[in-house]
């Protein structure tokens, strides 16, 4: 959607355009015109496009059947008459996997074509957990880092565990040839490790396997900007906080699955352009539709396996946002979501510590009038 309001800035662009058409030809031009016989056509202020990095066949199978050759044929009309490139970046490439890099720009495709990514895939991806070691953090709660491999992308998906209760099926499964050594090595072990010990199972222990009623659980996605970057234009930071708040006072314990899908999908890169678009002026949604991507690029097939994995098949899960409840049940409900427990803004509890300001102001509420997440607006936000 792009903005319809039209600015001094937007019409100086206009006659900058114009201009430039009108410039006579400067040396380096008419040497172009003497060597091909003709003026270039892409004026000097626009870099060049870049080339598409699609794989052949790519488009075919991923978008409607519109084959490269022809959708090349289609990214010419994108150029206005003059030669100059659309200011209206190219189409959307769906991401291959949850969170895999986009891949480089696409001849054009009308938006109305672009295919988003299913949200409920029709079945699990594999998911297994590679290693696990204890974290103690700077709040004083002792976290378990799990990280997995998995069926579909490369990415170093993260389960953070807390409490003692919830364990992971793959990690805990024995595997063929292993050592005693080799278990406690990559954290397939009960109790705690101390110099010295020789088992992975501890001697006359026998762990709990299965927390107390549902699990508490977040599904987080990777945001750089929020949590390593103190983005004060997003309340994702002030959200794992808060999660991992909530689950240390848990006696269930509890999960934050933590994805690998930066930018709601679309990648660090993708998500500073948008920056730079809602600094022009636009929203979130704005912003990543006039990238040509879609308001959310996620899927949750990911974190549906992996609580699998750790036993959770009924699960309290802390979001506002209604796609992430229906998702991650998986597309045979291979979870249930019992409750869901509302995420609200430290800042609008009247609680320190949470994130304020215009931009996130501006970003929550665009998330409730416009991506349907559930929280009420409070007053003069
Ligand atoms: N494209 C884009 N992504 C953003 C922007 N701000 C934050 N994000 C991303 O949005 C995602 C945050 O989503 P989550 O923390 O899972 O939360 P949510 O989907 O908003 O829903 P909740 O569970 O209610 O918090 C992360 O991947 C961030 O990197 C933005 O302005 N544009």
């Amino acid at each position: 959607m792009l903005s319809s309001n039209t600015t001094d800035e937007d019409n100086s662009k206009d006659s900058l355009a114009e201009q430039h058409s009108q410039i006579p030809a400067r040396p380096m031009q008419q040497l172009w015109q003497k060597e091909f016989g003709h003026l270039p056509t892409m004026p000097s202020l626009f870099s060049p496009r870049p080339h598409s990095t699609v794989p052949s066949g790519y488009l075919d199978s991923h978008n409607d059947g519109v084959s490269p050759a022809s959708a090349m044929s289609r990214s010419k009309s994108t150029r206005s008459e003059n030669g100059f490139p659309s200011l209206i970046s190219p189409p959307f490439t769906p991401t291959t996997t949850p969170g895999s890099p986009t891949l480089g720009p696409q001849p054009g495709i009308p938006v109305e074509s672009v295919q988003v990514p299913e949200k409920l895939m029709k079945e699990l991806p594999e998911v297994s957990c590679v290693v696990r070691a204890r974290i103690p953090t700077t709040t004083g709660t002792e976290i378990f880092l799990h990280l997995y491999t998995n069926s579909i992308d490369n990415k170093e998906h993260l389960a953070i565990v807390f409490g003692n209760k919830i364990r992971s099926k793959s990690l805990d499964a024995p595997r063929p040839g292993e050592t005693e050594m080799d278990r406690m090595i990559r954290g397939a072990y009960t109790g705690r490790l101390h110099p010295g010990r020789t088992t992975s199972r501890e001697k006359g222990k026998i762990e709990e396997r299965k927390p107390a009623g549902p699990a508490l659980v977040r599904i987080h996605s990777e945001c750089y900007t929020g949590e390593i970057a103190w983005s004060a234009r997003c309340d994702c930071g002030e959200q794992l906080d808060e999660a991992a708040r909530l689950m240390s006072l848990d006696p269930a314990g509890g999960a934050v699955v933590y994805l690998r899908q930066e930018g709601r999908g679309i990648g660090l890169g993708e998500k500073l352009k948008a920056y730079n678009l809602q600094d022009l002026g636009n929203d979130t949604v704005q912003a990543n539709l006039m990238l040509r991507h879609p308001v959310d690029a996620r899927s949750y097939g990911l974190a549906t396996a992996i609580l699998q994995d750790l036993e959770l098949s009924e699960i309290r899960l802390l979001t506002n946002n209604p796609d992430k409840i229906a998702a991650v049940e998986g597309p045979n409900k291979e979870v249930r979501v019992v409750e869901r427990v509302a995420m609200v803004p430290l800042a609008w509890k009247n609680m320190k510590g949470g994130v304020t300001g215009k931009e996130v102001s501006e970003y929550l509420k665009t998330k409730i009038t416009q991506m349907g997440h559930m929280l009420p607006l409070p007053e003069g936000v």
